[in-house]
């Protein structure tokens, strides 16, 4: 009951089509051991394409999505094995402090991209269009989209509804050749529309708008749709009637596949600031902020009593011929006190026991 063999043509040819430049793009004509394998591969797999995304989606396997903003995390989504990186928008709340996701620009997010693609090789990159990038014309949406390919290193876009005019800027990324993905359901930068994070589709004229937007989108070509806090039922019937995999964030678990932000699973958020902006569907599989509090609070109180540095984190050395030479060299300037402190320096690195380095000298 999964897929009717009609289901699966029909998402075959869509990958067919949006596969082909995400595959060019990644894996160029150089052989695989040149572009994965090298000695500044960060990771031992290749990179996820729509076609890997395409198998899991047919053998009902899982995809595995996650947000995340910068080079470290980047290299961190990409050695745990998720299969899609997404450079969200919502950037703009978790790291640069704004309560809603409206002012990011696309220059805010390509340099996040250009961060995130630097650090994650294998994941297959999708960037988000921000808030004003795409809703003027499709003209608009195509340049904005391709600048997020050309210049970002994304492998593909995501954007958020599924009106009319959203629907077709949809279909024309999807025709300009970029692969995108919808987003339906709490789409946040209608905030202003919405009123407040609120659920979606919790009554019967929402829950089918939420479905018939996700049809569209599909039919404009979308590879894939994120769906945004509705309730479970919903997503398990948008899921089970597309024909492309659904992604949930606050949807349950009956979507295709599941994503949520970076700093929300790994329990960053400690400031107020974050607690507001954290939803509640997301599951905190570390403590970060905690282990992050509590070293700042140790390095702060070993500067204070003079515990750091000690001599292990103190490596450069002067020898005792080089140290006479600088002493002499301070007394005849007169500066005793400087010559005195130094002195004192050199026999507490002899006291602490750590030989002294030889570096050559400049
Ligand atoms: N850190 C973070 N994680 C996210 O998942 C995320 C963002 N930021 N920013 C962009 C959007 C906004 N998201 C959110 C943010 C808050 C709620 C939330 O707390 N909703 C409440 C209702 C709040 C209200 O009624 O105003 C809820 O009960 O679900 C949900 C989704 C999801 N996205
Ligand atoms: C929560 C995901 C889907 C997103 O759009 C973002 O991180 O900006
Ligand atoms: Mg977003």
């Amino acid at each position: 009951m999964w897929r009717s063999s009609v289901s699966l043509r029909s998402f075959g040819e869509v990958y067919s089509k949006l596969s082909r430049c995400v595959e060019t793009r990644s894996m160029s004509n150089l052989p695989e051991s040149t572009v994965y394998g090298g000695p500044k591969s960060k990771s031992p797999w290749k990179r996820v394409t729509l076609r890997h995304l395409e198998a899991k989606y047919l053998t009902n396997q899982p995809i595995t999505m996650v947000t995340a903003y910068d080079y470290p995390s980047g290299v961190h989504v990409d050695r745990a094995g998720i299969d899609i990186c997404l450079v969200g928008d919502s950037v703009g709340m978790v790291v640069h402090g704004h309560d809603t996701t409206l002012p990011v620009t696309m220059d805010d997010m390509l340099l996040h991209c250009k961060a995130v693609a630097r650090g994650a090789d294998r994941p297959l990159l999708v960037g988000d269009l921000p808030f004003g990038s795409y809703e003027q014309s499709s003209q608009q949406a195509v340049a904005s989209a391709t600048r997020m390919l050309k210049e970002g290193g994304m492998d593909a876009v995501k954007m958020e509804g599924g009106g009319g005019s959203r629907v077709q800027a949809a279909r024309a990324i999807s025709e300009a050749g970029i692969a995108v993905m919808g987003h339906v359901g709490l789409t946040p930068q209608a905030i202003s529309v919405l009123g407040g994070f609120r659920p979606q589709g919790r009554n019967l004229d929402s829950a089918l708008q939420v479905l018939d937007h996700a049809l569209a989108l599909q039919s404009a070509g979308c590879f894939s749709i994120v769906l945004e806090c509705v309730p479970s039922p919903i997503a398990a019937a948008v899921t089970a009637a597309l024909k492309i995999p659904t992604i949930g964030i606050g949807a349950g678990p009956e979507c295709s596949g599941q994503v949520l932000v970076y700093h929300d699973l790994l329990g960053m958020m400690q400031h107020p600031h974050y607690v507001k902006v954290t939803p509640k569907f997301s599951k905190q599989y570390a403590s970060l902020g905690n282990v992050i509090q509590d070293a700042l609070s140790q390095y702060r109180e070993e500067v204070s009593s003079k515990a750091f540095p000690s001599p292990v984190h103190t490596p450069y050395r002067i020898d005792d011929e080089q140290t006479s030479a600088f002493l002499e060299a301070l007394e005849k300037r007169g500066l005793h006190e400087a010559a005195d402190a130094a002195q004192a320096a050199a026999l507490h690195d002899v006291a602490s026991g750590e030989p002294p380095i030889k570096t050559p000298v400049d």
